[in-house]
């Protein structure tokens, strides 16, 4: 295919300085982008784009340096996970099977029983009952595709979010600890109709308009396209093309962590962004992965 013009305007700039992104061509189909995006711009390519090793859980901790321990896909499975020490827990989303309120609470309870400083949470797919519009969605048609929640009561899930007392809850907002500025936004491509599913294309991207530029630490359920983002048993990758373009080209943050794709739990980075795929579960649902931990320069002055 010829390299146009059209293909490497994915973003401009707003007379205010602002990068404005807009829908990629590819959006859609996003195994085919990260083809046509390697071969053609090698943006996926060593050297600058990497698989990196995580720190070991008993390496010591630099002086001036802030510890996050990130997890995702715990799908409450986090008897047996063995939890390393840090100064921050991250949670990617699905920390449930279904976000139904006795699910919620057994989360927090672990939540407590942990000993970070800042634990901070964001709703992945799985957390249905933290989506109000798919909530409505679903009593409107009966409960048709997730009978297993048909016997909640809307006064038990309206106020889910409140079981969360052990931990910072993040959806579409941002919160600044230890002088890090961490956004968070459960949001993904659309798979059968989950909670907080959306279409590729503008629809996500309105999402990701929504994150500030200054945000040094960016927490996603799914991941962008092309970091950790592989679908085996499909050959596909189904990364979201929007939000890599987000990450790349206008917030550039420090940490990019998010699960969702279980196959692809590892560590990557870019050169400027270090990618996390935090995924606790397999594919089939085993809690074997441990918890990432990563270390970042704490920012003068906090
Ligand atoms: N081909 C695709 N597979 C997907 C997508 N989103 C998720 N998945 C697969 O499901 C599991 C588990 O996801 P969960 O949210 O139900 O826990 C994941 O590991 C993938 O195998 C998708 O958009 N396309
Ligand atoms: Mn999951
Ligand atoms: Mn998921």
């Amino acid at each position: 295919m010829a390299f146009t013009h059209s293909h490497i305007v994915a973003s401009r700039r707003h007379p205010q300085g602002r990068v404005l992104m807009e829908v990629d061509e590819y959006s859609c189909n996003p195994t085919q982008a990260f083809t046509f995006y390697n071969i053609n711009q090698g943006r996926f390519q060593p050297p600058h784009v990497q698989m990196v090793d995580p720190v070991p859980h008993d390496a010591p901790k630099p002086p001036g340096y802030t510890r996050f321990v990130c997890v995702s896909d715990t799908h409450s499975r986090t008897d047996l996970l063995q939890m390393p020490y840090g100064d921050v827990l991250i949670h990617a989303g699905d920390f449930t099977e279904l976000g139904l309120p006795s699910e919620v609470k057994k989360f927090n309870d672990w939540l407590g029983s942990l000993p970070y400083e800042y634990k901070i949470v964001i709703a992945g797919n799985h957390e249905l009952t933290f989506d109000r519009e798919f909530m409505a969605d679903l009593i409107k048609q009966d409960f048709y595709y997730f009978p297993s929640a048909s016997k909640l009561k809307p006064e038990n899930y309206e106020n889910v979010q409140s079981l969360l007392t052990n931990c910072i809850y993040l959806q579409d907002s941002e919160v600044t600890v230890r002088g890090f500025r961490i956004y968070g936004s459960p949001w993904q491509p659309w798979f059968y109709g989950w909670g907080f599913n959306l279409p590729r294309g503008q629809a996500l991207l309105d999402k990701w308009n929504l994150i500030p530029d200054a945000t040094d630490i960016l927490i996603t359920h799914g991941p962008p396209l092309g970091f950790l983002d592989w679908v085996p048993k499909k050959l596909q990758r189904v990364g979201c093309v929007e939000l890599l373009n987000t990450v790349q080209r206008r917030i550039q943050p420090r940490l990019h962590v998010f699960g969702h794709i279980h196959e692809g739990y590892g560590v990557m980075a870019d050169g400027t962004t270090t990618y996390v795929n935090s995924s606790v579960c397999t594919v089939n649902y085993q809690p074997v992965n441990p918890p990432i931990v990563i270390d970042l320069p704490t920012p003068r002055n906090t």
